[in-house]
């Protein structure tokens, strides 16, 4: 059940698929409703692709269940995909075939007959549909497959990296095109390693590790875990070196006069520590999700599920 009470529109519990060698994924649960996006963010190799994949009924779970609508997703695949949009990581269009026979294909086999939103989100992404798509750049061939995977308005989106190779105007209207989707009441589960990306489309993020949900938390929690970082300038060379042999980080030679510390938590100490040195002047920026993110990855936070 998702915290109002209704069935999520995608729901994978306990789910375990070990490749051996610590590879696969362990005990995987996550949810995601109707008419929201759950970011699902972890490094090369995490298992957002096995348990994506697992959800289109690509693969038999060894423990647990995917279910998508209330539908196994392995036993029930045809009705599962029946209500789907997938973007594949990796798309494999047929290469032989130009964009518009490829997409008539894939329109005919879901049985749509209406195509105005074929052409509708070709216009948007300015995807020609005459081309042949092995002569297409992976830019677009990725366009390609954004059309394919949201032309029938699917009530559940899997989306794998589906930014990479667009170009920044075209993740914009990617993006645009989410907020959309999501708006209109489709379940989104979206991996990405953009982080900027993850903090505008989604509404909560889970973490995965090594093939386990290390983490799931809504991008509000995800702010307020974020520290500051400060570019402290020292008066001199001399005083920044003093500094570093004092902490410990890196070579203390050249003439810079700037350090930055990454990831403050308790400005107060920072400030105290500082009044023994001769300072010129401190500047301060939030930490990046990129920075917060990577402290996560590297088990910088304990185990927390919602
Ligand atoms: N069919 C398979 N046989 C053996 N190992 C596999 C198979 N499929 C995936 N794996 C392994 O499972 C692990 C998880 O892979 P997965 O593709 O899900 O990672 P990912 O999180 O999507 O990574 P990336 O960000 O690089 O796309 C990897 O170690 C991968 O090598």
């Amino acid at each position: 059940m998702t915290a109002n009470g209704t069935t999520p529109a995608i729901s994978v519990r306990g789910l375990t698929k070990d490749y051996g060698r610590g590879r696969g994924v362990f005990d995987v649960s996550l949810e995601v409703a109707a008419g929201e996006v759950l970011g699902f963010l972890g490094p090369n190799g995490a298992g957002k692709t096995v348990t994506m994949r697992h959800l289109m009924g690509f693969v038999r779970p060894q423990k647990g269940t995917a279910e998508v609508l209330g539908y196994d997703c392995f036993r029930e695949r045809p009705s599962v995909q029946a209500h789907l949009g997938y973007l594949p990581g990796e798309s494999s269009c047929m290469r032989e075939m130009t964009a518009q026979s490829f997409l008539d294909l894939m329109a005919g086999m879901r049985g749509m007959r209406d195509r105005s939103r074929m052409l509708e989100l070709a216009d948007i992404f300015g995807l020609d549909l005459r081309a042949r798509i092995g002569g297409m750049s992976k830019g677009n061939r990725q366009k390609v497959a954004i059309v394919a995977a949201f032309m029938a308005r699917p009530d559940v989106l899997l989306l794998d990296e589906p930014t990479s190779g667009l170009d920044p105007l075209m993740q914009e209207r990617f993006l645009d095109l989410v907020e959309q989707e999501r708006a209109r009441g489709a379940a989104i589960l979206l991996s990405s390693h953009i982080f900027e990306e993850v903090g505008r489309a989604c509404d909560r993020v889970a973490f995965i590790r090594a093939g386990r949900v290390a983490m799931t938390c809504t991008m509000d929690e995800v702010r307020s875990m974020r520290g500051r970082g400060y570019t402290v300038e020292f008066s001199s060379a001399r005083e920044r070196a003093r500094w570093q042999l004092a902490h410990g980080d890196g070579p203390a030679e050249g003439e810079a006069r700037s350090v930055e510390i990454r990831d403050v938590r308790d400005v107060n100490a920072l400030i105290r520590e500082l009044s023994s040195y001769d300072v010129a002047a401190i500047t301060s920026r939030e930490q990046t999700l990129e920075e917060l993110f990577l402290h996560l990855y590297e088990g910088g936070e304990p185990s927390r599920q919602n």
